[in-house]
């Protein structure tokens, strides 16, 4: 198949290094000392089991020699979507499907508004990995799977095709029954643990053990529990002691993207995470007393006017 990665970063480059290597005709989009190593030496990926390369490895920073591709992995953070967006007319067909990865539940929203939904594939992405230097990709954890299905969860041609792809590429795929329930499930997990993580500088193994903060997550999910259901997403009804029970199993040590994004001074994904539990929250009258405290001290802390 023809894929196109735009933002081969931890997640595109695991996935795209993947499908390359599994011989599909993928296309990384990338920029700076990322792409020049890419070109340069071809994508690394180092896994649990060892590393392998792909070289060469097809990569630019220009979507318009591409061609219209059967799936575009969108694989930029939250905020580097619109930017993304502007380069997918040149890779889009009448069948094009534009794969969402971000963590959060508007991703898909803001992409369809561009694209229209019969376009969109939501994705939830069970993985953890990182960029580790220019032209290398670390696979630090997670069972490296990628649930997708279309917007209203039918059967398709295209979707069964792609799950035939990525578990060639041996990425694990199982079709969902409603993929919107799973991302708000993976919503539920990271963005109380996520914001807690950050606001608290605390890791898995500190914030389940301690009964405060233990309490604190409990509550933090059970907003986006309530949340959820305003939106009409049926979750099942011991969601939050599953997800309790999903953070007990999680490395002592771990720690979410956000965390260690804010953590390191980075732009975060915060407005997209906290920030839409708390708009979300606003806009269907659903309380969530938690994520507001803990969005406006994350607010604060990345505007750097804390001590202003
Ligand atoms: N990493 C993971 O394990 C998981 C990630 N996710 C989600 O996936 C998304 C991506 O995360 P992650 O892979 O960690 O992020 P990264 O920052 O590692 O990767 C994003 C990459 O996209 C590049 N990029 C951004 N905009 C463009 C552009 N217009 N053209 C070309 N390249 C571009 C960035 O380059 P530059 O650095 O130059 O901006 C960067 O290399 C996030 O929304 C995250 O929540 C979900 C589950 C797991
Ligand atoms: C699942 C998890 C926690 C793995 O990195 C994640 O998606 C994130 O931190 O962004």
């Amino acid at each position: 198949m023809r894929f196109a990665v735009i933002g081969a970063g931890g997640l595109g480059g695991y996935l795209g290094g993947r499908l390359a290597g599994a011989g599909h005709d993928v296309t990384l989009i990338a920029r700076g000392s990322h792409l020049a190593a890419l070109r340069a030496a071809g994508l690394t990926v180092i896994g649990v089991d060892g590393a392998a390369t792909v070289t060469p490895v097809r990569a630019t920073d220009d979507p318009t020699g591409i061609g219209a591709v059967d799936a575009v992995l969108l694989a930029v953070k939250t905020w580097q979507l619109d930017e993304a967006l502007a380069a997918l007319p040149p890779l889009a067909g009448p069948d094009t499907a534009v794969i969402t990865v971000q963590n959060g539940v508007e991703a898909p929203h803001r992409v369809a508004q561009a694209v229209g939904r019969h376009a969109v594939m939501p994705g939830v992405a069970k993985v953890i990995a990182m960029l580790a230097g220019p032209g290398t990709v670390r696979h630090a954890g997670g069972p490296g799977a990628l649930d997708l299905a279309e917007w209203d969860n039918r059967p398709t041609g295209r979707a069964e095709r792609i799950r035939e792809a990525l578990v060639g590429a041996g990425i694990t795929t199982t079709p969902p029954a409603d993929i919107w329930a799973d991302l708000w499930a993976k919503f539920l997990f990271v963005v109380p643990s996520g914001g807690l993580g950050a606001v608290t500088d605390a890791t898995f193994g500190v914030l389940r053990q301690r009964p405060g903060t233990r309490r604190i997550l409990q509550a933090a999910m059970a907003e986006i529990e309530g949340l959820a259901r305003a939106h009409g997403v049926a979750l099942p009804a011991d969601i939050v002691a599953r997800t309790m029970a999903f953070v007990d199993q999680q490395p002592a040590e771990g720690t979410t993207s956000l965390h260690r994004d804010i953590k390191a001074g980075r732009r975060s994904e915060l407005d997209a995470w906290t920030g839409a539990v708390v708009r979300l929250g606003a806009r269907t009258g659903t309380p969530t007393p938690v994520h507001d405290v803990i969005h406006e001290v994350l607010s604060l802390r990345e505007s750097g006017s804390a001590s202003a």
